[in-house]
C-alpha cells in the first residue's frame, strides 16, 4: 500500500473543494486533492455552465421568435444536437481551467479514486483512497450534493433524468415533464420550452420558487405560461408510470394525469457524505445527511474543516467558493485569538449572500424578503417597488415583466428613517442578478440606504430603477413612494 503526506487533503474537486486547495497551495501549501470523477464538480459538469448555456440558448432563440412582433424577419429554429455540441463545448473549454496538469502547475496534486477515513487524531487524519494512505494534517470535505429523488410510487421503475443525465440528451425531447419548480425546475422548464419541447412543471407547493418573494414567483408562472409551459403548483406527485406508447405518465394527488416523453426530476439536492466512513471518525452529520459545522467551518473532528454543497442550505457556486477558501485558511490560522485580515480564523456570515435563477427575466435576491423583514422589524421595515413596466430600459427592451423591491430596515443604535439601511432585495428583471450584487454591496458596507438614492445611476439602465426604489424610501417619485413592510404572502404588492 503506498502512502503520501501532505500539509491539507481536500475531498471533491468541485467548487468548493478547488478554491480551499487553490487558497493552500498559493499560501505554500502542499496540497492533495481526492475527486473520484472529474475536476470541476456539478458547476462544470452537471449545474450552472450547461444550465446557463442552455438558457442563453433557448433565450436567443425565444427572441428571434418573438422579434417577428418587433419587426424582424422569421429566425429561431432549433437544432437540438448541435444546441448541446455547443453546450459541450462551453463545458470543455471551462474545464481547462481545472485540468489536473494546471492543476498540478499550481501546485496541487490530484489523485483520483474515492475517499474514506481511516482516522482521525490531534497528530492528523489518515484517508484511504482506493488503497493509498494520505496523512494530512488538516482536511477540507467538500463532497457536494446530488439529486434528491423522492419516494413517489413507481419512480424507480421507469427512466427519469436528473441534472446529471439531462445535459447528456442528444435528441430533443418532445414533452419533457419536470418534478419541482424551484431554481432547477423552473430554469429548465424554460430553456426546453425556449427550444422548442412542450414542458408541464408539476410542484407540489402552491407556488414556483418557495424560497423567492411570492410575487417573483407570481411573475415566473405568469412568464412561464406565456411561453407555453403547463405550469400545475399545488400538485404532488401521487404515482409514476411507464406511458403505453413509451414515455411516462404522471398521477397527481388530485387525480389528474399528465403523459410525456421525458422526466426530469428536480425536487432538491441532498449532501453527498454517505460512503465516506464519516461516522467511524465522529464527524457529525445533521439535516439530510449534512456535515455539521461552527461557523468557522470546523467540523466535529480535530484538524477536519467542511465547506460548500455537503454543508449548508445555500447551495450555490459563489458560497461554495467563499467557504472554500475560507475553510483553507482557517485550518492554517496562525491564532484563534487573532482578527481573520491578520491571519487569525474568520466567519462565514450567510446573510449578505446574493443569488439568481438565470430565466429572462432573472430573478435576483440578496437578504431578506419583505416578510422575513417584517417579522424581524415589524412595521418598521419599509419597502419600495419600482414595476419593470414604468421603466425606459424595460420599455425599449420590450421585457415589462417584472420589478425591483427594496426592502429597508432601522439600525438598532440610530432608528431614524433618513438613516434605514437596505437589509433585502429582489429584481425581477433582465440582468437581475447585476442589482443583487449592488445591494449586497450596499448591505455589506453598511451603506444608508439614502446613499443609493443619491448616487447617480446611468440612463437608461436597470440600476436606475434600484436607485429610483432607494429614492421612493425617503420621497414621491413619479406619483409613487415607500410603504411599512407586510407580513401578507398574498402577492399583491408588487
Ligand atoms: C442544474 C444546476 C444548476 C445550477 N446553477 C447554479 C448557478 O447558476 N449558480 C450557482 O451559484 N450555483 C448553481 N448551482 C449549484 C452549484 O452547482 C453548486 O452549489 C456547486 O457546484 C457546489 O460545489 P461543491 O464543490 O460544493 O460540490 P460539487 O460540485 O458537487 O463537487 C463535489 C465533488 O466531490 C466529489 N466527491 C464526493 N465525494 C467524494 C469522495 N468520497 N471521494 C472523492 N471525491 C468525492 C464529487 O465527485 C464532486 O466532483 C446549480 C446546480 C445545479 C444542479
Ligand atoms: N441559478 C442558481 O443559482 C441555481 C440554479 C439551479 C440550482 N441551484 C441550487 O440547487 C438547489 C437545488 O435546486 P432544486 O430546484 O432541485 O431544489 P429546490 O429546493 O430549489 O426546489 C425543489 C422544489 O421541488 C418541490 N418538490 C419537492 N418534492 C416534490 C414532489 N414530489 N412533487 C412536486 N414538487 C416537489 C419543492 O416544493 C420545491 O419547490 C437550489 O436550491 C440552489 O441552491 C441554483
Amino acid at each position: 500500500m503506498s502512502a503520501r503526506d501532505c500539509d491539507l487533503l481536500v475531498i471533491g474537486a468541485g467548487a468548493t473543494g478547488l478554491a480551499a486547495a487553490r487558497t493552500a497551495s498559493s499560501a505554500g501549501r502542499r496540497v492533495v486533492v481526492v475527486e473520484a470523477a472529474r475536476p470541476g464538480g456539478d458547476c462544470t459538469h452537471y449545474g450552472c455552465v450547461p444550465s446557463k448555456t442552455l438558457l442563453d440558448v433557448a433565450h436567443r432563440a425565444s427572441a428571434a421568435r418573438e422579434g417577428r412582433r418587433l419587426g424582424v424577419g422569421e429566425m429561431g429554429k432549433v437544432d437540438f444536437p448541435a444546441v448541446m455540441r455547443h453546450v459541450h463545448d462551453v463545458i470543455d473549454r471551462i474545464e481547462q481551467d481545472e485540468s489536473p496538469e494546471l492543476l498540478r502547475r499550481e501546485g496541487i496534486d490530484l489523485l483520483t479514486g474515492w475517499a474514506r477515513f481511516v482516522e482521525v487524531s490531534e497528530r492528523g487524519t489518515t484517508v484511504d483512497v482506493d488503497g493509498t494512505r494520505v496523512r494530512a494534517a488538516r482536511v477540507v470535505i467538500a463532497s457536494g450534493a446530488n439529486a434528491a429523488v423522492p419516494p413517489v410510487e413507481g419512480l424507480a421503475d421507469v427512466p427519469y433524468l436528473t441534472n446529471a443525465t439531462v445535459f447528456g440528451l442528444t435528441e430533443q425531447p418532445q414533452h419533457l415533464l419536470v418534478m419541482g419548480g424551484g431554481a432547477i425546475g423552473v430554469e429548465l422548464a424554460q430553456a426546453f420550452a425556449g427550444l422548442g419541447t412542450n414542458v408541464t412543471l408539476v410542484e407540489g407547493a402552491p407556488r414556483l420558487l418557495g424560497k423567492e418573494e411570492p410575487q417573483a414567483a407570481a411573475v415566473m408562472a405568469g412568464v412561464l405560461t406565456r411561453q407555453g409551459v403547463d405550469v400545475r403548483t399545488g400538485s404532488q406527485v401521487a404515482s409514476v408510470r411507464r406511458g403505453p406508447g413509451g414515455g411516462v405518465v404522471l398521477t397527481l394527488d388530485e387525480g389528474s394525469e399528465v403523459a410525456g416523453s421525458h422526466l426530469l426530476v428536480a425536487v432538491g439536492r441532498r449532501p453527498a457524505t454517505a460512503g465516506m466512513d464519516l461516522d467511524r471518525v465522529d464527524i457529525e452529520t445533521g439535516q439530510g445527511g449534512a456535515v455539521v459545522t461552527d461557523e468557522q467551518l470546523r467540523t466535529s473532528a480535530p484538524g477536519v474543516w467542511a465547506a460548500g454543497d455537503c454543508t449548508t442550505p445555500l447551495q450555490f457556486t459563489h458560497v461554495g467558493d467563499a467557504q472554500g477558501r475560507l475553510a483553507a485558511h482557517n485550518a492554517f490560522a496562525r491564532s484563534s485569538r487573532l482578527p481573520e485580515l491578520l491571519g487569525g480564523p474568520g466567519r462565514f456570515d450567510p446573510r449578505v449572500v446574493p443569488w439568481v435563477t438565470f430565466t429572462a427575466p432573472e430573478v435576483g435576491r440578496v437578504g431578506l424578503t419583505e416578510a422575513e423583514a417584517f417579522e424581524r422589524y415589524g412595521a418598521r421595515a419599509r419597502v419600495a417597488v419600482v414595476t419593470m413596466a414604468e421603466t425606459d430600459r424595460s420599455r425599449t427592451q420590450s421585457a415589462t415583466d417584472g420589478y425591483v423591491k427594496l426592502v429597508a430596515g432601522p439600525r438598532r443604535l440610530a432608528p431614524h428613517r433618513l438613516l434605514d439601511e437596505v437589509v433585502g432585495m429582489t429584481a425581477v428583471s433582465p440582468h437581475a442578478g447585476e442589482l443583487a450584487h449592488t445591494a449586497a454591496l450596499a448591505m455589506r458596507t453598511r451603506m444608508l440606504a439614502a446613499r443609493l438614492a443619491q448616487t447617480v445611476a446611468p440612463y437608461p439602465t436597470y440600476s436606475l430603477a434600484l436607485r429610483i426604489a432607494a429614492a421612493r424610501l425617503f420621497s414621491t417619485f413619479a406619483g409613487q413612494t415607500w410603504r411599512p413592510a407586510r407580513a401578507s404572502e398574498d402577492g399583491e404588492n408588487a
